[in-house]
């Protein structure tokens, strides 16, 4: 491609990472990482502890620099997008303005916003009508993320980048924020979010991107990584005593469960398992094979690498 198709195609991007890589001292945090986001897209970032996640938030937010290759946001540096207000974010980490109230930090983040949306409406969407006259140094954890919720969606922003945006609260404030959430994708915006809790992303999420140390290890819908991981949950009753080393010794088994007479186990190959089950003069009762869900999924699937790197 040529420069300018390269820049053109960059544009029809929300996000392109190109090869990037980020190390602190001898920890390689991102690691030659290459993907693009396109606009209108839900997009969940999982990855266990350590796996980078923060890290390409912070390089997309250009709050770190890459040590190699490029980031673009809309076909301009981080920087560029976050001013002309084509970004919001709501991270982590970093405390929110001590001694003012909800409603004067919602209003400072409008005023900073070059097309902010009207601050009732904001703190509405967020949830903070009933305690925007409350100190922000006075709330609970799960206010606080709501807070920090306000703050992305302050103005007409494109793409909002959200880092575990459900920490801290109940249920009932998780299911607003997704509610919320979806309204502000129906408008077209783009949502990057990362997540511990796989059953949002699941619920949620157009595509879901798998990380591990800094690489992608699994790029699509939460139905693609499910069938990429390629296990098959299987349980059974059995009649008499139950032999777990027999059990344990049937092909293509990954793990083994046994509760009493009922054995929960999962298979890279569930045809093979019941066929070698049943080989072995077993019969098993209230026999069910199901697929695995995005969590098991995605353990079988960052297990295997685990594995592969041992
Ligand atoms: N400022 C830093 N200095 C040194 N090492 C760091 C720093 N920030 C992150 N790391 C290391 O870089 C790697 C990636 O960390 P990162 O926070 O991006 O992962 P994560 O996927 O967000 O993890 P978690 O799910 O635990 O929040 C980890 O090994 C981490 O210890």
């Amino acid at each position: 491609m040529t420069t300018s198709a390269t820049t053109a195609a960059a544009r029809r991007q929300a996000v392109l990472f190109d090869n990037v890589a980020k190390s602190y001292g001898t920890v390689r945090a991102v690691d030659g990482l290459s993907l693009a986001l396109h606009p209108g897209e839900t997009v969940a970032l999982l990855g266990p502890n350590g796996a980078g996640k923060s890290t390409t938030l912070d390089l997309l937010l250009g709050l770190r620099t890459p040590d190699s290759g490029s980031v673009e946001v809309f076909g301009t540096t981080p920087r560029e997008a976050i001013v002309a207000g084509r970004v919001g974010a709501m991270l982590q980490s970093g405390g929110l303005m001590e001694e003012v109230t909800v409603r004067e930090l919602v209003e400072l983040a409008c005023a900073l916003h070059p097309r902010p949306h009207p601050v009732d409406r904001v703190l509405a969407q967020a949830g903070l009508t009933r305690i925007a006259g409350r100190k922000v140094d006075k709330l609970s954890g799960g206010q606080e993320q709501r807070v920090r919720f306000a703050l992305a969606t302050a103005g007409d922003s494109e793409l909002i980048v959200l880092d575990e945006p459900t920490t801290g609260m109940d249920v009932t404030s998780r299911q607003a924020f997704w509610a919320t959430m979806r309204e502000q994708a129906d408008e077209g915006r783009t949502v990057l979010f990362a997540t511990h809790y796989l059953e949002e992303a699941d619920a949620i999420a157009d595509r879901v991107l798998v990380l591990h140390r800094g690489r992608l290890l699994a790029d699509g819908t939460a139905a693609e990584i499910k069938a990429k991981a390629g296990a098959r949950k299987v349980s059974f009753d059995l009649d008499g005593a139950v032999d777990e080393a027999r059990l344990t010794a049937l092909p293509a088994v990954n793990s083994l469960e046994i509760s009493g007479r009922t054995v929960r186990l999962s298979s890279r190959d569930a045809d093979a398992t019941v066929h070698a089950l049943y080989a072995l003069g077993l019969y098993p009762r209230n026999l069910e094979v199901a697929g695995l869900g995005l969590e098991q999924a995605f353990v079988a699937l960052t297990q295997a690498e685990e594995a592969k790197a041992a």
